[in-house]
């Protein structure tokens, strides 16, 4: 479990200001959502969360150590998964520990036992298991995205970094692929960050809240915090009919009973 620390950041692009002066603290384990109008700098935060980019000013601490470069410790997921439709649920996920094998180890698949044992147990927690054998291209889109966390758990990441994961999806997927998240990062007790358009999904699943207007940092709460004056606040004028759904379901959804219509 990795606590984070976020101080000051800011990035620029020529005239842009993607994320301005963002700071906020986040203790291990915490499952964090970031909501924000298309542009608001929700990208931009994960990537330097990830040091996908480089930040113009300030910085990113995990565990007391200034990210400088992408750590095997944080891992990524997008939205378009970036899976190899040719090759099984299982390859794919088992492509996520290349940090720890050589290329030519990776491509010929002679990880040892362990390794394997590790992108089953990814597989599993996902609820792929059965399916490890099967192309990922054959595998619909909901799938396909479990398959892109397996292979970031596979990794053995302390904390997890998704980029609208559920964007592409329709929206029964788009509940089961959040069910899936939210499971593995209880079960590997994972700090997660996850950016999302759809408040009344994130409003479901989030434990923290950041909310970003125009690179601004705008709203750091919990949910029962985030209310409609909040929400008016992260997404200004626009029309958030439909994005913001009080849903009867408010059950945990860790909880084995609940009717998400997920599948664990
Ligand atoms: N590589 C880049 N070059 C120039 N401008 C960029 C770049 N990346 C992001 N921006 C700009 O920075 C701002 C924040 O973009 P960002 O992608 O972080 O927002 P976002 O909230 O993730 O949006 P979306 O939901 O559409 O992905 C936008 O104005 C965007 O055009």
């Amino acid at each position: 479990m990795s606590k984070i620390v976020v101080d000051n950041l800011r990035k620029t692009y020529g005239d842009t200001v993607a994320l301005d002066d963002v700071s906020f603290e986040v203790p291990a384990g915490e499952f964090v959502i970031i909501l924000g109008v298309s542009g608001s700098g929700k990208s931009t935060l994960l990537r330097c969360l990830s040091s996908l980019t480089t930040p113009t000013a300030g910085e990113v601490i995990v565990d007391g150590e200034p990210m400088v470069q992408p750590r095997p410790e944080l891992a990524m997921i997008f939205q378009q998964h970036n899976i190899v439709g040719d090759m099984s649920a299982y390859s794919n996920a088992l492509s996520g520990g290349i940090n720890r094998c050589s290329f030519t180890e990776s491509v010929l698949q002679l990880q040892d036992l362990e390794e394997k044992q590790r992108a089953l147990e990814a597989l599993d927690t996902v609820g792929l298991l059965e399916e490890a054998e099967q192309k990922a291209r054959r595998m619909s889109g909901g799938q396909q995205q479990r398959v892109g966390i397996a292979r970031a758990l596979t990794q053995q990441p302390e904390v997890l970094l998704a980029d609208e994961p559920v964007a592409s999806l329709d929206p029964g997927s788009a509940q089961d692929v959040m069910q899936y998240l939210h499971h593995a990062a209880n079960e590997r007790e994972l700090t997660t960050f996850i950016s999302l358009h759809q408040v009344n999904i994130a409003r479901k699943y989030g434990q923290r809240f950041i909310g970003l207007h125009n690179g601004q940092k705008v709203f750091d709460g919990y949910r029962d915090e985030l209310t409609l004056d909040v929400i008016d606040r992260i997404y200004g004028d626009i029309d958030t009919d439909g994005m913001f759904v009080q849903t009867d379901d408010q059950t945990d959804p860790t909880d084995e009973n609940n009717e998400t219509g997920a599948t664990l």
